[in-house]
């Protein structure tokens, strides 16, 4: 149970993240409902890399997960703090992180990307490079993970099923149902 107060802020003006397990899509979708919006994007792994001029991989390989951790949290509470209105996307392990989770939910709107394992492993040969989260895992490790992680997605305000669907379709699908839920909240005049 949270105890922190939701801030208030105007349901269109708020920030958009989209969560879920690495690969699912956050940052290809994330960046094309951003364009469909007219909004700015954030990818969170981006936006670490250019703060700190280092690769994912690269901060992992040099001073280990942990601190990969606490620049993830200073980063997305910052960019919750100081950003309204964008899209944002963050990497799949942040929602780990109470503190991530308590900023988000209490003032975004939290859209978990939602893909099944089956069609999950079939990318997997894709993404293991830049992942080190990947790095020396046996498929039934991923598949450990992968399960372990969903209850850490399991506080969202929208689910998105993504299983059969290209990235655009997603991201239309995201653009309608943000549509109707500002219609809900706040009726245009
Ligand atoms: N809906 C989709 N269908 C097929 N491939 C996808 C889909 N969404 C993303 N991909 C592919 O999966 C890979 C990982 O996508 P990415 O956006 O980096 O995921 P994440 O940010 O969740 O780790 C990319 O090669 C991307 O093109
Ligand atoms: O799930 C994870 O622990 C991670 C996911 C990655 O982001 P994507 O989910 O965008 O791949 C990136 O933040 C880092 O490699 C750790
Ligand atoms: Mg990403």
């Amino acid at each position: 149970m949270r105890t922190m107060s939701r801030q208030h802020i105007p349901v269109r003006a708020k920030n958009i993240v989209l969560i879920g397990f690495m690969g699912v899509g956050k940052t290809t979708i994330g960046k094309l409902v951003a364009d469909k919006l007219f909004r700015d994007f954030i990818d969170i792994d981006i936006e670490i890399e250019r703060r700190y001029g280092m690769t994912i991989p690269e901060i992992f390989a040099q001073h280990g997960e942990g601190y990969f951790r606490e620049i993830e949290r200073h980063t997305v509470i910052d960019i919750c703090d100081n950003k309204q209105c964008n899209i944002v996307s963050l990497g799949g392990g942040a929602f780990k992180q109470e503190a991530i989770r308590e900023k988000c939910l209490d003032s975004c709107l939290v859209l978990f990307l939602d893909l099944s394992w089956d069609r999950w492993k079939e990318r997997m040969d894709l993404l293991i490079e830049n992942r080190p989260v990947l790095h020396n895992k046996s498929v039934d490790e991923v598949q450990q993970i992968f399960d372990e992680r969903q209850a850490i997605y399991a506080e969202h305000n929208a689910r998105v099923t993504t299983d059969n669907l290209n990235p655009e379709e997603v991201a239309d699908y995201i653009v309608e149902i943000l549509k109707l839920g500002w219609e809900l909240h706040e009726p245009l005049s």
